[in-house]
């Protein structure tokens, strides 16, 4: 028979605290709808995607539905790059031309997303990949960018490629697997009318996957600990006027724009909170949501 050393009292007893401080949160999410969006950024190694498949997968066993969104692109740069192209990006969206789009498609659907899978199943999951286009999932239009100045002639529209929107979800085949008990993970490409493939940035899936399955909540894992003040400090339950705010007076800038819109834009759509959280700790998502303090900035209730 194996032996087992006895645990130390005090060891025994953080444990059993950690247990019971998650018990009320995992009673009040069974049965609910989290998405989960996984950036490319958060993707940093293996210790890391390795915390992040076996969270998913105990959120799956414990009774809660979990449904990945995954971003890559940094993995869709380094590949870019290794092919001598270089990226554009315009108001944080890649600039993506004919060739770019084989790109993000080859690593987004390829690559990334069956190494999310992979990683899931290794850990006793039962995770099926998509992109946007099986099961007609995510019908895209193309984004045109005007110019901020309104006289500025038409030939000085941006043209972003294949870079696109959400027009419309459609979730009944991540319905079918969530009943199914398996765990949807989703690529950002979406297929317009014409049948023409779209590069979609991963946060706006995410949002409105999360506004169609009325999700409970909206976890963005990403590179930093959380939305960040002037001084550094952590924000967390930030109204739709303080975001506007701290957009207007440089405190948030860059891809945390996109980001934090698509949060607000997912609770005035219903989900109920969204997190955006540091996805290089390990462990995030369940420190996130099973212990009172959480770590990350929450918009919307906590419940
Ligand atoms: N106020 C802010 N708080 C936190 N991050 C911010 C803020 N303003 C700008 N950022 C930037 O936003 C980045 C996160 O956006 P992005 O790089 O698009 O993330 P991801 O690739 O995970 O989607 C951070 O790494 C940070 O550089
Ligand atoms: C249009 C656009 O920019 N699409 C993104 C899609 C991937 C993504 O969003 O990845 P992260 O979440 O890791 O940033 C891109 O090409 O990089």
């Amino acid at each position: 028979m194996e032996s087992q050393k006895p645990l130390s009292e005090r060891y025994a007893d953080q444990i059993a605290h950690v247990l019971i401080e998650a018990l009320p949160y995992i009673r009040r999410f069974r049965g609910k709808t989290l998405v989960i969006k996984y950036g490319g950024n958060a993707m940093v190694d293996d210790s890391l995607k390795h915390s992040f498949a076996r969270d998913v997968v105990l959120l799956k066993l414990v009774g809660i539905n979990p449904v990945v969104v995954h971003g890559g692109g940094p993995q869709i740069g380094r590949l870019l790059e290794r092919l001598g192209k270089t990226s554009r990006f315009v108001e944080g969206m890649r600039v993506t031309d004919r060739e770019t789009m084989d790109v993000v498609e080859m690593v987004l659907g390829g690559l990334v997303n069956k190494e999310i899978v992979n990683l899931l199943n290794q850990h006793g999951g039962h995770a099926v990949g998509l992109t946007g286009k099986d099961g007609g999932l995510i019908r895209a239009r193309k984004i045109v960018l005007r110019p901020k100045d309104p006289v500025a002639e038409a030939s000085e529209i941006i043209d972003l490629g294949h870079v696109g929107e959400v027009e419309r979800i459609d979730p009944a085949v991540v319905d079918m697997l969530v009943h199914g008990d398996f765990i949807p993970v989703i690529a950002p490409i979406g297929v317009g009318e014409d049948g023409v493939s779209y590069n979609i940035n991963a946060d706006l899936v995410a949002g409105k996957i999360a506004q169609v399955l009325q999700a409970e909540k909206l976890i963005l894992l990403t590179n930093t600990r959380g939305v960040l003040g002037k001084d550094g400090e952590l924000l967390t339950g930030l109204t739709a006027a303080e975001v506007e705010r701290l957009i207007a007076d440089g405190t948030i800038s860059g891809g945390m724009i996109p980001k934090i819109r698509c949060a607000l834009d997912a609770i005035a759509g219903g989900v109920r909170s969204v997190h955006i959280i540091d996805g290089r700790i390990e462990h995030a998502v369940l420190l996130e949501l099973f212990t009172d303090r959480g770590i990350g900035t929450l918009l919307g209730g906590k419940a």
